[in-house]
């Protein structure tokens, strides 16, 4: 369990991550979305044991993480600017990685190297971006970490890497229990991959929930009936937003859908059509409820509502 208790840190006057709580269980892959400046390479570093809290805890299996050796031993870290020793190649970081790392895995290396079809003898400074960021990834997997830490690991990767990685992730945490954290600034980018959501804004986490949770939590309902009628009908109803054009009404709905259903029915329409909500749409309605607007967080891949 990865929990953080009121985490803060700034940077002189600034406040970077704010007051945060989350609890990331064993054996999840937990997804930050948030747009430049929220606060999510600040608190993978917290996380990572890189920075040290100015207020509020942050602990891996009850651990506190900074200055803590045994537990920073257990983590692999692939942050946004990913870094090697200079004139190095893959296969000296791997030397380097099994010095350093007490589960690093050769076997596993040789594998993805060969399933990644980059060269362990080429220098990693003549790798382009991607192979780079391809390179941190064999090397983290490889370390057989027990925590797996990555920041916009999918920037600069073609799509058959970007599913390549997410596949190995996925394949990683399912097998061996491990638990790992992504950002991106993109929603769609995390959505297929992620077992919880967070939305971070300002340094501080506004929605969190299992991606299951909030994909089943609201739905979108089209309705009209042969009478006039005003949006006071579904007063019984709890609509997170309504509107109406002619006879037709356009409503997203919370609540247990069944009976929702059953009560639309009750009051004789001539269409209900029910429908579901693309994750963007959930976020989004959710966000309005707690006064925050999506637009607002100037996320890539925005809403299509
Ligand atoms: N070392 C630092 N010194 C001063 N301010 C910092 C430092 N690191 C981060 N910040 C500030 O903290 C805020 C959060 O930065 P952070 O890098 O965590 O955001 P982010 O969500 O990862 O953004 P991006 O998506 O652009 O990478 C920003 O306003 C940033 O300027």
């Amino acid at each position: 369990m990865i929990k953080a208790t009121h985490l803060t840190k700034r940077f002189g006057e600034f406040t970077a991550i704010h007051n945060l709580d989350c609890a990331i269980p064993h054996g999840c892959i937990y997804g930050l979305v948030g747009s430049n400046g929220a606060g999510k390479s600040t608190f993978l570093r917290l996380a990572a044991g890189v920075y040290q809290a100015d207020e509020g805890t942050l602990t891996l299996s009850g651990q506190p993480v900074f200055e803590n050796p045994s537990v920073k031993s257990l983590i692999a870290f692939i942050p946004d600017d990913v870094y090697f020793l200079t004139n190095s190649n893959l296969d000296r970081m791997a030397a380097f990685y099994s010095a350093t790392q007490p589960n690093f895995d050769y076997p596993r290396y040789r594998e993805l190297t060969e399933l990644f079809r980059l060269d362990g003898k080429k220098a990693i400074s003549t790798l382009s971006k991607g192979m780079r960021r391809q390179a941190a990834m064999i090397l983290a997997l490889a370390s057989r970490p027990e925590y797996i830490f990555m920041d916009e690991t999918f920037d600069g990767l073609d799509p058959v890497m970007r599913g390549l990685i997410k596949s190995l992730l996925c394949s990683d945490v399912s097998e061996r229990k491990s638990t790992a954290i992504i950002t991106s600034h993109s929603l769609r980018e995390l959505e297929d991959t992620c077992d919880q959501l967070a939305m971070l804004h300002k340094g501080g986490i506004i929605l969190q929930n299992e991606v299951e949770n909030l994909k089943t939590s609201l739905y979108k309902v089209q309705i009209a009936f042969s009478y006039e009628y005003s949006e006071a009908l579904f007063a019984p109803f709890n609509v997170l937003h309504c509107s109406k054009s002619g006879s037709v009404s356009n409503l997203i709905l919370r609540g247990d859908e069944d009976r929702t259903r059953e009560k639309l029915r009750a009051l004789s329409p001539i269409l209900m059509e029910f429908l579901p909500l693309t994750l963007e749409e959930v976020f989004t309605y959710e966000m309005e409820t707690l006064g925050y607007s999506f637009h607002d967080v100037d996320l890539q891949g925005g809403p299509h509502v």
